[in-house]
């Protein structure tokens, strides 16, 4: 059995649907299908879920929301007239939105959390419909129903150990399964989303609970390529990747799979094949424990912007006990999760993103870290990218870092910052935003040579 996943792109349209019916249909083992709501058909497109969170949004405030129904619901109905479906499916949609919408909003964020999940939910019901339609023994099944649970935290949901068993019995569940994406539900059964493009983590959820053969996870790019085609067009296509790798490189800017979807398959020993609904037929990417390493050093580079780091200097730092412990309950008590730590003898930086803190928070985390720390100074800059060069293969060659700081150089970048993980799978280099791109084209070159 394998478990499928389409991201939005793969159903922003009829076209797109049709085409996700004809890669289910033509293997009897996709037998669970985790779906988006439906994405951007061009550039310039809103994603359904953004629609429905300025909907909400609207809603909160009183305002009038039925232009905006008419365009989320008219997504939904141009798919079904594109199928030449009946279209009894889309006045169910119509009425759920509208109930939605109309109920209680004494707690905003879970008036929010319904109407964001509802994208997926409604799609899920519309893609069993078309599946049905076109001949398939297709049903859809709600989340809760399932038994999906998640822990109550709105928008960075995680599912619950207990879900697994329960969920493990899709597995015998007649014809194909098809499941929305991005949400559970808490132990007060209210609706809770994972974070944005949690779909992914949906999928990988099922695949691990259902032991599926293969978590497929489909997507509008035939392969995840050795860095964002945004920044260098035509890259590399990566063939296999470890988790690991995939980890990192999505945690700093790979937004074409979720870094914490890598979680549930990986404990299962699921392999998951990154493919594209528009080129079915290519190999696409394959994630798994260990790979051939044929590839050299680094297999991606990955970038990421918004983030601040800390500096704190304080002469003979190196000699005073308990001084980081005492940096990270300051950090614990403003609630900010920190991303690296580079130290030196008499200082160190905490990196964190940039969006944790505001300009009177600043002020206070500094304010504390002179007073607690007895501090030198404590500085924080903004605007900084973190490149990621990620490779198993690190491990074993000599000079990487060499070899990127000189490109980097060359580039005429100047280093801010350079971390090397404990793993020895990954190198970070923190650059000012403004030569984010200029920095990775350059160690795209060095790495990889130039691009076609
Ligand atoms: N290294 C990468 N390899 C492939 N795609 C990438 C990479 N980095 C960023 N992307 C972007 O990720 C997109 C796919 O992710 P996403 O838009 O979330 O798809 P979906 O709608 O299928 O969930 C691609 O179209 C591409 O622009
Ligand atoms: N629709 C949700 C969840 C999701 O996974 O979407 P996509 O597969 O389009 O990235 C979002 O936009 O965040």
């Amino acid at each position: 059995m394998k478990v499928v996943k389409f991201g939005g792109s793969s159903l922003a349209s009829g076209r797109q649907v049709e085409k996700v019916y004809h890669i289910v249909a033509s293997d009897p083992e996709r037998r669970i299908v985790v779906v988006s709501a439906p994405g951007k058909r061009f550039s310039e497109d809103i994603k359904v879920t953004d629609l429905l969170i300025e909907c909400a949004e609207k809603a909160l405030r009183g305002e009038e929301t039925a232009p905006l129904v008419n365009t989320i619901v008219g997504r939904y109905k141009s798919i079904a007239e594109e199928l030449r479906m009946p279209m009894d499916v889309i006045s169910r949609i119509t009425d759920d939105l509208l109930s939605l919408i109309a109920g209680n909003k004494l707690n905003p964020a879970a008036f929010i959390e319904a109407m964001k999940a509802s994208g997926e939910d409604n799609n899920a019901k519309l893609v069993a419909a078309a599946f049905r339609y076109k001949g398939l023994d297709a049903h859809y099944v709600s989340p809760r129903d399932a038994g999906l649970s998640v822990s109550n935290e709105p928008g960075n949901a995680s599912v619950l150990p207990e879900s697994y068993e329960r969920l493990a019995r899709l597995k015998e569940e007649p014809g194909i399964v098809v499941f929305p994406g991005f949400f559970g539900y808490n132990t007060d059964n209210e609706v809770i989303t994972f974070s944005r493009s949690g779909s992914d983590i949906t999928g990988s959820i099922l695949a691990n609970a259902v032991q599926a053969e293969l978590y497929e996870n489909f997507t509008d790019v035939d392969a995840v390529y050795a860095v964002n085609p945004h920044i260098v067009a035509h890259p590399k296509e990566i063939r296999e990747l470890t988790y690991r790798e995939m980890r990192e490189l999505s945690y700093c800017g790979f937004s074409v799979f979720h870094d914490e979807a890598l979680i549930p398959a990986f404990r299962a020993g699921i392999k998951v094949n990154v493919k594209n609904t528009n080129n079915p037929e290519a190999p696409g990417t394959l994630i798994m424990s260990t790979r051939k390493n044929t590839d050299g050093p680094v297999v991606g580079i990955a970038s990421d912007d918004k983030f601040s780091s800390i500096y704190i200097s304080k002469y003979m730092m190196n000699k005073e006990i308990g001084f980081g412990r005492k940096v990270l309950l300051i950090l614990e008590d403003f609630g900010l999760s920190f991303e690296h730590i580079p130290s030196g003898i008499d200082d160190l930086t905490v990196i964190i993103r940039q969006n944790q803190i505001d300009t009177a928070t600043e002020k206070k985390v500094i304010d504390r870290m002179m007073h607690d720390l007895d501090a030198d100074e404590v500085r924080i800059e903004h605007d900084l990218a973190l490149i990621m060069l990620v490779g198993e293969g690190m491990r074993q060659e000599v000079g990487t870092a060499a070899r990127a700081s000189k490109a980097l150089a060359e580039a005429k970048i100047n280093i801010e910052m350079i971390n090397q993980g404990s793993s020895e799978t990954s190198m970070m280099f923190g650059v000012k935003e403004a030569v984010e791109k200029k920095a990775v084209q350059a160690l795209y070159r060095e790495f990889f040579g130039r691009a076609e």
